[in-house]
């Protein structure tokens, strides 16, 4: 099996700016990876290359075994960007049928395209009266047209409510389950953290990390935070006994432990009878993210 995206030390300069320095990776058929970055990490660059849309300076990209940009490329990649523009008077259904046409597809297909992103009841009413969710799954439809092999998706769910926002995911999910891989850019890292199989970190245009969440925690070996309970009026006597944890004056104890103490610590405080409860806290993707996107010099 063949990656649906290919990509090998990838460099790309704008006057004075590398934007992009030596990025390696892959993506394969039915793989949802999260692209993270901070502003001016190089994320739409990378996006705008993968679709032929600007030349880069060095390495090589192949998308669908195909040169980014060529007809072949362009006939197996669909894209969305954040925020897509329809013309207001057109029902999603004309506005489908219009795109479908465009693609060279019969145009009946459109009503097929808005019932699959949950737009079926709303096909025949003008995109004016859309929410921003609707506009975004009208989107999604055009995106989906040609059933592309691979999805580029600019923040897809920014300024979308939760429920959407947990809508539209679920759309992704269906696609990649039929093999479609998904490249999206987002800074809403607890959703990409529980939607997303792999996760690439750029910052300052270099690709600082990629895996699985669970690949990003091991590299990272961030302390694990550790909250205990005390039972009742011991919790003196607990501090007493945890001379490093710290109290926040919510009755609780506090205690961050680099990874490999942690199951002896963990053995040490489930050992002491001032203990009602505990909880063990992972460092989020937020925490991950900060580690590995620091930028030079920070
Ligand atoms: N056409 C251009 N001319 C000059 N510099 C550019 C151009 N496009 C991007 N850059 C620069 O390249 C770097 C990467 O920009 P890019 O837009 O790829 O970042 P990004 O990660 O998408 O940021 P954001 O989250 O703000 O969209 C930035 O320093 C930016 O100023």
């Amino acid at each position: 099996m063949t990656s649906t995206l290919t990509i090998s030390h990838l460099t790309k300069r704008f006057a004075g700016v590398e934007a992009l320095r030596d990025v390696s990776l892959t993506v394969e058929p039915g793989q949802r990876v999260a692209l993270l970055g901070h502003n001016g990490a190089g994320k739409s660059t990378m996006m705008k290359i993968i679709l032929g849309l600007i030349p880069f300076d060095g390495g090589a990209v192949t998308v669908c075994d195909a040169a980014p940009g060529s007809a072949a490329a362009r006939a197996q990649v669909a894209y969305l960007p954040e925020s897509a523009a329809f013309h207001p008077a057109l029902t999603g259904e004309e506005q489908v049928r219009h795109y479908l046409a465009l693609r060279g597809k019969r145009p009946s297909q459109a009503l097929d395209l808005l019932a699959r992103v949950g737009l079926g009841d709303a096909a025949k009413r003008r995109i004016g009266t859309y929410s921003k969710g609707m506009r975004q799954r009208v989107g999604l439809a055009q995106a989906l047209i040609g059933k592309p092999r691979l999805l580029v998706l600019d923040e897809p769910t920014s300024g979308l409510d939760p429920v959407s926002r947990r809508d539209f995911y679920t759309l992704l999910d269906d696609l990649a389950a039929g093999g479609t891989a998904i490249l999206l850019s987002s800074h809403a890292l607890t959703e990409v953290e529980a939607r997303t199989d792999r996760i690439l970190i750029l910052s300052g245009g270099r690709l600082m990390a990629e895996g699985s969440l669970a690949d990003l925690r091991r590299k990272a070996a961030l302390p694990v935070a550790i909250s205990v309970a005390p039972t009742a009026g011991q919790k003196a006597a607990l501090a007493a006994a945890l001379p490093m944890a710290r109290a926040n004056g919510d009755g609780r104890l506090h205690l961050d432990i680099a990874q490999g103490e942690k199951l002896p610590m963990l053995a040490r405080i489930t050992g002491l009878p001032q203990v009602a409860d505990l909880e063990v806290i992972p460092p989020s993707l937020e925490d991950i993210y900060s580690h590995f996107s620091r930028r030079d010099g920070q």
